[in-house]
């Protein structure tokens, strides 16, 4: 487990973190979403012990991080914009994660390159800008470590490899010891693969949450209920966040538990109604609403 308790750190009096407190569970994918300048890659860096925070403390697996090589051992990271020596081949940056993760996994790593068709006798200078992203996410998942720490890393990534890596993160995730952990920007990248999404605002977290457990509790339906009395009467009774209407169809964003909202939708007899998808960007909506933000105003 990761443990960061009220973790600090500023640079020339620009507060980065404030008082940061998280724990990150094994065998789960963490996200860490804000806008640009959050302090998001600073969490990163301090996670990683390349940074060391002002005050406070993180603990990987009950061991402090910074200038500790056991914990440092459990963890790899990759930045926004990794780096790789001027005229170093795949390989040669293969050879090289080799000397620092001692578990890392060379046949793996071979064949996974062949998957992606990523050459490994070719100058990473001469490839485009994600596919460097890809050769390190596959570096970062060969490495064996328990946990990846990843900034902006689906960014960039065009769908089908994002998918890709999405289900190897997953693969891992059940196969192994292996926490990702994601930082982004953006809300839509975060779909799909995180078990837990903390939400980073001017250096703090405002909330941290397991996905299952916020979508447990907000639902979106849409139905059709002729009679307008009870239409309004449903209106009233549920705690709606958002409502469109287009003719007769209603589409509601609403909270509370779904035997409760598809209860009170039953009572009005409804011509029609069915339970839809929420996307993280309205599940996030209604949580950022709770504790007083416009998610407008966090997420761009
Ligand atoms: N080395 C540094 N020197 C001075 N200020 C810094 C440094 N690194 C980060 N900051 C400041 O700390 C704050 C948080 O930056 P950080 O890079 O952690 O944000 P971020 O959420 O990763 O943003 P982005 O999405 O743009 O990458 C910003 O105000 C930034 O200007």
């Amino acid at each position: 487990m990761i443990e960061m308790t009220g973790v600090s750190k500023s640079f020339d009096g620009i507060r980065a973190l404030d008082n940061v407190s998280a724990q990150i569970r094994e065998g789960s994918v963490y996200g860490i979403v804000g806008t640009n300048g959050a302090g998001k890659s600073t969490l990163l860096r301090v996670l990683a012990g390349i940074l060391k925070a002002d005050s406070g403390s993180v603990r990987i697996d009950d061991m402090e991080v910074f200038e500790n090589v056991p914990a440092k051992e459990r963890l790899c990271f990759i930045p926004d914009t990794p780096h790789y020596f001027t005229n170093a081949r795949v390989k040669d940056m293969l050879d090289y994660y080799e000397i620092i993760y001692p578990g890392f996994q060379r046949a793996r790593f071979k064949d996974l390159c062949g998957k992606f068709e990523l050459d490994l006798n070719r100058k990473l200078s001469t490839f485009s800008k994600g596919m460097k992203k890809q050769v390190f996410v596959l570096l970062g998942i060969c490495a064996g470590t328990r946990y990846l720490l990843c900034d902006e890393t689906f960014d960039g990534l065009d769908p089908v490899v994002r998918q890709a890596v999405k289900s190897i993160f997953i693969d891992e995730v059940m196969n192994r010891q292996f926490t990702p952990i994601i930082a982004s920007h953006n809300l839509r990248e975060m779909e799909d693969i995180c078990d837990h999404v903390g939400l980073l605002h001017k250096g703090g977290i405002l909330f941290s949450r397991d996905l299952e457990d916020m979508k447990m509790d907000i639902h979106k339906v849409q139905y059709v209920i002729m009679n307008p009395v009870k239409e309004q009467e449903l209106s009233e009774e549920l705690d709606i966040i958002k409502k469109d209407t287009r003719g007769n169809l209603s589409c509601i964003t609403v909270r509370g538990s779904q035997e409760k909202i598809t209860a009170a939708i039953e009572a009005k007899e409804p011509l029609f109604y069915e339970i839809l998808p929420l996307s993280l960007e309205e599940i996030f909506i209604s949580e950022t609403e709770v504790i007083g933000y416009d998610i407008k105003d966090i997420i761009g």
